[in-house]
């Protein structure tokens, strides 16, 4: 057994998780409970009170983080400690949204004016793009932007970008290019003019396979139009740490914008990679985002963690992952502007958490990152939320609501909110017995039957929720909102003892990726691996079934 599962705050968590009573029990007998178990700070309120816990499990929870040396762990990562430890990186997506006068350093070298001299060059674009200073290539103003990248250098920029719409300026318009299925691509281009696009080829690495060749094939398309390679300068930009590859492909130097290895992809959005976010909402927004990133940060390192949010959500997380059976936690956004939110959380929390050794290398007995999933409010409620209340899995959820619209229109965020709140209610009261069976007490239904059906209609309730809560949705307040998910992701990270910047996983993938890929382009039939890797490649190559 690890040090983790035999400590006894640990041992007596276990003890504590088959005891407590029902939460409606709970309600009833304190009504303080949601005073007692809710927070606020950085324009969010977040309303734990519906979850499986009493003041001693949080009590315990809390000794579990201590113990696990989390306040510790926090400061090294906000002191550029290189806690990346098989990549040997530190991990300073803190640094991305610091103050201009802060000093963080890494090696010794402090990074912050690295930082602020990209944002100055992000702005610099930016503006000779809505100004058009920069033409293309037959001296039209450039109208649309492609960003090529994928995972982290797609997901956030995207999905960030679909979130604060409503502050869209409309000066150029942008879309998204990741998946290398060649529809992805052509799809795009064929609503577009070469002469008047600019890709924005994003990589941290420079030699992720979807991305590269998206952007050479991009690069194909805009000389097949009759324009020459002296002109793709002014059609071709790059964000990369690999300045030396991406110069080498033939991007000019002055068109890279640059992001540093104590970036990890996932957690990117703050740096160079989220120039699609700021063309698409100014830059001012771009910077009030970072802000609301940077209170949260603040926040994070400075608050007690009895009172800090991503402790009490993180802490919250391993309490039903690890002595509840959780195996997956959803993700509710009601927020049309917030529906991409669910994948982008997917990703944070999967490729940081999903890990099986400790930092020494120890394989883990205790259960790590869950499935994170989810979508918009109302629709999951026509749809998945009957698992939710009625299935045999516990699904701890997150509830996430602005509380004023940015299309009042009529009664719907009332309706909205309605069933938000009235969605958690359900999921902690559930309906019992005797209310179902009173509830059909006036249809004319033989009693046998009214009993049977009272019996499809019991919820055993008690499903946990967390709802947080913001005045309206802004570039500030969604800054902080991803910060907070960011940190519960480490809080949960530090406890495991794991490393949650790698993904080892993915690069297996990318790896034998490449090695398919040259057997599909070979001439001669593939033998060499498993019977079913054979055949498949293969029945490629002959393109029938
Ligand atoms: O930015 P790139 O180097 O092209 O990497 C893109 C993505 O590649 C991999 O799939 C990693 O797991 C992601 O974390 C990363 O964001």
């Amino acid at each position: 057994m690890s040090k983790l599962t035999q400590s006894s705050t640990w041992q007596t968590l276990q003890g504590l998780s088959k005891q407590l009573p029902h939460m409606r029990q709970l309600f009833a007998e304190d009504p303080q409970r949601f005073s007692k178990f809710s927070a606020r700070d950085c324009g969010l309120l977040l309303d734990y009170s519906k979850n499986r816990i009493d003041a001693q499990v949080m009590q315990l929870l809390l000794q579990l983080a201590e113990n696990s040396g989390l306040p510790h762990k926090i400061a090294a990562m906000f002191a550029g400690e290189p806690i990346n430890t098989t990549e040997k990186r530190a991990v300073l997506h803190i640094a991305l949204r610091a103050p201009a006068d802060a000093d963080i350093r890494v090696d010794g070298v402090n990074v912050v004016p690295e930082v602020q001299a990209t944002l100055a060059k992000m702005a610099a674009f930016i503006e000779a793009l809505y100004s058009g200073k920069w033409r293309g290539c037959t001296g039209q103003k450039i109208t649309d932007v492609v960003a090529i990248g994928i995972g982290g250098s797609f997901l956030g920029p995207k999905i960030i970008s679909e979130a604060l719409k409503p502050y869209w300026n409309g000066k150029l318009n942008c879309h998204f290019v990741a998946n290398v299925d060649g529809s992805c691509l052509s799809d795009k281009l064929k609503m577009l003019a070469p002469e008047t696009t600019l890709f924005l080829m994003s990589s941290k690495s420079f030699g992720t396979q979807e991305t590269l060749t998206n952007t050479l094939s991009a690069k194909s398309w805009f000389l097949g139009q009759g324009h020459t390679q002296a002109d793709v300068a002014k059609h071709f930009a790059a964000i990369t740490s690999n300045v030396a590859k991406a110069t080498e492909f033939g991007i000019d130097a002055d068109n890279i914008f640059p992001m540093w290895d104590w970036v990890g992809g996932r957690y990117s959005l703050w740096s160079a990679i989220g120039l699609p976010i700021a063309l698409l909402i100014g830059m001012d927004n771009f910077l009030a985002l970072l802000k609301g990133a940077r209170a949260m940060d603040v926040h994070f390192a400075a608050t007690p963690l009895s009172q800090n949010l991503p402790v009490i959500m993180g802490l919250l997380a391993v309490w039903y992952n690890n002595f509840q059976g959780a195996q997956s936690h959803v993700v509710l956004t009601y927020d049309h502007y917030l529906r991409g939110l669910p994948a982008y959380f997917q990703q944070l929390d999967m490729e940081s958490n999903g890990k099986s050794v400790t930092l020494d290398g120890e394989t883990v007995d205790y259960t790590t990152g869950p499935v994170i999933w989810g979508g918009e409010g109302t629709n999951g409620q026509h749809a998945y939320h009957q698992l939710l209340h009625q299935g045999t899995a516990l699904i701890p959820a997150d509830f996430i609501m602005p509380l004023q619209s940015h299309n009042p229109l009529g009664v719907h965020h009332q309706q909205l909110a309605s069933n938000c709140f009235g969605q958690t209610q359900a999921l902690m009261r559930g309906r019992t017995y005797a209310e179902a069976l009173a509830e059909l007490q006036d249809s004319s239904l033989p009693e046998a039957e009214k009993q049977l059906l009272a019996r499809h209609k019991v919820m055993a309730g008690n499903k946990p929720s967390n709802t947080i809560l913001m005045n309206k949705l802004t570039p500030e307040t969604l800054g902080a909102l991803i910060a907070l998910y960011e940190h519960r992701t480490f809080v949960q990270g530090a406890i495991w003892d794991i490393n949650s910047f790698d993904q080892w996983g993915v690069e297996l993938g990318k790896t034998l990726g490449n090695d398919v890929l040259s057997r599909l382009a070979a001439t001669e039939a593939c033998t060499a691996l498993d019977s079913s890797s054979n055949a498949l490649i293969n029945l490629f190559r002959q393109q029938k079934i």
